[in-house]
């Protein structure tokens, strides 16, 4: 019987000794081979390729030229930011599983993997601990003034309190309002759990039951606004959550709450937040995400003294990448064992 061929993409990120990690499916009978992506390197950033994705569609970016030369005999390949693109699935006429090692996957056609019956899986919550750890940080950041003190002391001037000091609070004293419970948002409850502060939760496709067995409050999007001290995106961009959070619905918060944004840039309308901080609408806000990246020059995020900024950082950790190939190897694992994959994405086997 023929082997089942399994491609690995290093890229960096990724990198061919997390990779060799796959090698342990030879014991399953799998033939592992693992290449790299050196065209990655050449492009800079890491997500640099992505971007070009998410913004122009998945024939914009360039091919990996080690996955294009080795992807024709195999079974299954496995990617972290290379693209999965119709020049790929011209070749791979063999493929059974395509596995995209993030929790995203607009690095895969997925409507063409699909007509080609082949089985897309993802590592869906690979940074959710990195992310919730990170946008716990934003909230004490931005309430507390810690990275605008670090600024003024780097630029030589000791202040004592800045403009939101009538309404700087204790955690526990302060209402969080999650919007999106998934694994993100899950995880951000989890950590406020030490903090002692009141959970209210916005997410309309959570189950009744799984409602019911988690100790916060469901509530409707406008309470949680009118509520909320720190208002935290946690949904994914589509065309249903583009521009989530506009002058509408910043009009509804506390005029001392806190806006924060790990999630994506698209889903908070950057005009009316900009005048909202501008105007003191709201008390504040924390970004990692914006429209375009790196953050322009002239962007007015930067004129503004209410706000955090950092560089698209929040998924960013040693674990993430571990982790999604320990995701990424169990499905696999599943998958040559004759058993059902848990992270496919395009159809059930
Ligand atoms: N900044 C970073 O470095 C970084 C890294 C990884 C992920 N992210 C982003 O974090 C976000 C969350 O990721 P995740 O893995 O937790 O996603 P997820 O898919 O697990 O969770 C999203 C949740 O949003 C809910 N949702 C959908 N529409 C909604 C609506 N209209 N109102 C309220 N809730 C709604 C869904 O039911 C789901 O529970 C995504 O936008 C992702 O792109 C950012
Ligand atoms: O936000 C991020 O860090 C990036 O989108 C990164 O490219 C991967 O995130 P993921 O697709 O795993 O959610």
């Amino acid at each position: 019987m023929d082997k089942t061929k399994i491609l690995c993409v290093a890229d960096g990120g990724i990198t061919t000794e997390m990779m060799e990690d796959f090698r342990r499916l030879e014991r399953y009978g799998a033939e592992v081979t693992i290449v790299e992506d050196t065209d990655m390197y050449a492009m800079g950033p890491i997500t640099d390729r992505m971007t070009l994705i998410e913004q122009q569609g998945i024939d914009a970016a360039p091919s990996c030229a080690a996955l294009l030369e080795h992807c024709a005999d195999k079974d299954i390949i496995v990617v972290h930011v290379a693209s999965i693109n119709r020049a790929v699935l011209a070749r791979a006429r063999r493929l059974k599983v395509a596995a995209v090692l993030r929790g995203g996957y607009e690095n895969a056609d997925v409507p063409l993997l699909t007509e080609r019956g082949v089985l897309l899986v993802n590592a869906p919550w690979r940074s959710a601990n990195a992310v919730a750890d990170f946008t716990v940080g934003m909230m004490i950041a931005e309430n507390k003034n810690i990275a605008r003190s670090h600024r003024h002391l780097m630029e030589g001037t000791w202040r004592k309190s800045y403009v939101n000091q009538s309404y700087i609070h204790d955690m526990r004293k302060m209402t969080v309002g999650i919007i999106g419970y998934g694994y993100i948002g899950r995880r951000v409850r989890q950590r406020l759990k030490g903090f002692e502060c009141r959970v209210l939760v916005h997410d309309p496709y959570i189950d009744p039951q799984t409602a019911a067995d988690q100790d916060v409050s469901f509530v409707s999007l406008d309470e949680l606004l009118a509520r909320s001290d720190i208002v935290t995106l946690h949904l994914r961009l589509s065309e249903q959550t583009s521009h989530f959070i506009g002058a509408a619905e910043l009009a509804k918060m506390k005029p001392t709450a806190y806006l924060i944004n790990t999630a994506r840039a698209g889903l908070v309308d950057t005009a009316a937040l900009t005048e909202a901080l501008r105007t003191h609408a709201i008390g504040g806000a924390a970004v990692d995400v914006y429209d375009t990246e790196p953050l322009p020059a002239d962007h007015p995020y930067l004129q503004l003294d209410n706000i955090t900024l950092t560089s698209h950082l929040a998924g960013t950790s040693c674990d993430t990448m571990r982790t999604s190939v320990e995701i990424g190897l169990e499905d696999l694992t599943r998958c040559l064992r004759g058993e059902e994959m848990v992270n496919v994405r395009n159809m059930r086997s």
